[in-house]
């Protein structure tokens, strides 16, 4: 059996658990003037509330207990120090080294891999040089007004969400573009409005295997020279980010016009490495290691700083505090910035592929749930949709709320707007609304007793939801380093507390192997017969609407 449940201090948190459940936040905010003080802390220019949280400073130091138990510190340590800490595949995981601005030696097997990750920087800086500067030329001569980057997953969620985020620092004639999905619709919507001779694609895949950006990448490129007419186009047109050199040759990229990363970069770790190598095309170079020193920033502070004080490690055990012991099953991220409308989708991946595990390090079923599931769209649009679920359904569902003081696009009195809802919405998920409150209301608007009989349940909120605050100064390349940072790190902590491996993703393989099968099934000419009934009867009757046959 794992240890997790058998130490004392999970023991402890049960035992504690029965002492918080019946208590209201409202009343812990009554007794307690300074909550707030006591509950929040502040890195750089985030300011990081917790205090609407169903804790004491017992059940803080309970968790803190549990993270120090489970061996976080010593965790921590390997995973910055190179160790193989991803057993099923053998390799460190490193992302801290591509944003290690202190350029102190990071030893792999003895070897210092920074030489290395400054290479590629310096390589990227100078590609980007290029690019921005009109020098690097189409196969026409004119220069590139139009990037796509062809990937998928870790390849495409980053780049996305960043470049997204950071539209402000956008360089005004390059176009950002981001072709993922292998249904063709995504690539030819994005090369309708596209010219071949001044588009430039990034084939951005760790593996160069994955079968979805493969398939796009060479579809954009008999797109090119469909048009070009001229195989000599390929090389001005096609850059490849990869640690697989040897499948990029054989695509026929040439190898000077490959950014190299390595295995020890995890697919959703990998913004920071040439991955990121579009944003840092959009925003800059300079922009890019804004990035890179915001996200060093907060490994700093994950490494250095006490638990009690360390905002990563509150985060993930204030999400293991609702996760294990209130049984919630989700948690949802609410930026109110607009530019932050992939961040939720970012961290799905980010989380749910780290932390969707079942058993431990060393292979035995975990008897404890492990990670939740995320999600979230920005505020205010969200209120309009699911936050009723948020009041008064029967969920308990953890929410961060993020924003900005100021915004990147000044306009009337909207930034006030949108943050006097971030400011509402947590105090109502906290306060709530009791009968006594609706009774005085709906008093006061003179209705007959018999009509606030009835509408008085429909109108309570129970409160007692805990939130998150995040507020920064701006959404600026340094500030969303940071904050990409702390969610990674919090990732981390849960994944060491649960003890499981948040660096492999054994569960995205099945499907890919028996899709692998099908492919060829989907056009052979006898019906199929050696899946189960369903997969049998959906893949015929396909291949009967195919033949224009109605029967199943
Ligand atoms: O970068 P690639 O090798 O093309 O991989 C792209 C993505 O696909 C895989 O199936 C994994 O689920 C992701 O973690 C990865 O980021």
């Amino acid at each position: 059996m794992p240890e997790l449940t058998k130490r004392e201090a999970w023991k402890n948190l049960q035992r504690h658990y029965q002492s918080i459940e019946a208590l209201h936040m409202r009343d812990m905010f009554a007794a307690e003037p300074q909550r707030f003080t006591t509950f929040s802390l502040q890195l750089d220019d985030i300011l990081f509330d917790y205090s609407k949280h169903r804790i004491t400073s017992t059940t803080l130091k309970l968790l803190v207990e549990l993270a120090r138990q489970t061996g976080l510190q010593n965790k921590i340590e390997k995973m910055f120090s190179g160790e193989r800490i991803n057993t099923t595949e053998q390799r460190p995981a490193l992302h801290t080294a591509l944003r290690n601005r202190s350029n102190s030696p990071v030893l792999v097997d003895g070897q210092d891999v920074m030489p290395q990750v400054n290479a590629v920087l310096a390589k990227m800086g100078k590609f980007c040089r290029q690019i921005r500067d009109g020098i690097w030329l189409g196969a026409t001569g004119q220069p590139i007004t139009d990037i796509v980057n062809i990937g998928i997953g870790g390849s495409d969620l980053g780049p996305l969400m960043v470049t997204e985020a950071l539209k402000p620092y956008g360089h005004e004639r390059l176009n950002v573009h981001f072709v993922s999905n292998v249904d063709a619709t995504h690539l030819l919507e994005t090369l309708r409005h596209l010219q071949p001779a001044t588009t430039l694609f990034l084939i951005a895949s760790k593996t160069f295997t994955t079968q979805e950006t493969m398939t796009n990448a060479h579809s954009a490129r008999d797109w090119l020279l469909q048009q070009l007419k001229d195989d000599k186009a390929v090389a001005c047109h096609f850059v490849a980010i990869s640690t697989n050199r040897q499948k990029v040759i054989e695509f026929g990229i040439n190898p000077d016009n490959m950014f190299e990363f390595w295995d020890w970069v995890g697919g959703r770790y990998s913004l920071w490495s040439a991955i990121g190598l579009s944003i840092a095309l959009y925003i800059g170079m300079d922009n890019f290691e804004e990035l890179l020193s915001g996200a060093y920033q907060v490994d700093k502070h994950f490494y250095e700083t006490p638990f009690e004080k360390n905002i990563p490690v509150i985060m993930g055990l204030l999400g293991v505090w609702y996760n294990n012991f209130f049984a919630a099953d989700s948690h949802v991220i609410l930026p109110y910035d607009q530019y932050l409308h992939r961040f939720p989708a970012y961290f799905q991946q980010g989380d749910m592929e780290s932390n969707g595990k079942r058993v431990t390090l060393d292979g035995q079923s975990v008897n404890y749930s492990t990670g939740p599931i995320i999600w979230g769209e920005p505020g205010t649009n969200g209120q309009h949709a699911f936050y009723q679920l948020l009041h008064q359904g029967t969920k308990l569902v953890p929410a961060d709320f993020l924003a900005a003081v100021e915004s990147q696009n000044p306009l009337g009195n909207h930034q006030q707007i949108l943050l006097s809802n971030f400011f509402a919405q947590p105090e109502a998920l906290m306060r709530g609304k009791t009968p006594a409150e609706v009774r005085a209301e709906l008093d006061a608007e003179g209705l007959s007793q018999a009509r606030i009989a009835q509408l008085l349940p429909h109108k309570v909120f129970p409160g007692n939801r805990p939130s998150s605050s995040f507020l920064f100064h701006k959404l600026t390349p340094r500030t969303l380093g940071s904050l990409i940072a702390l969610y990674e790190h919090k990732i981390f902590t849960q994944s060491a507390i649960w003890d499981i491996n948040p660096f492999d993703q054994w569960g995205v393989e099945l499907g890919k192997q028996l899709a692998q099968k099908i492919l060829p099934e989907l056009s052979q000419s006898s019906p199929v017969a050696d899946h189960d009934s369903s997969t049998n009867g959906l893949i015929n009757y396909f291949r009967s609407q195919k033949q224009g046959k109605q029967s199943v």
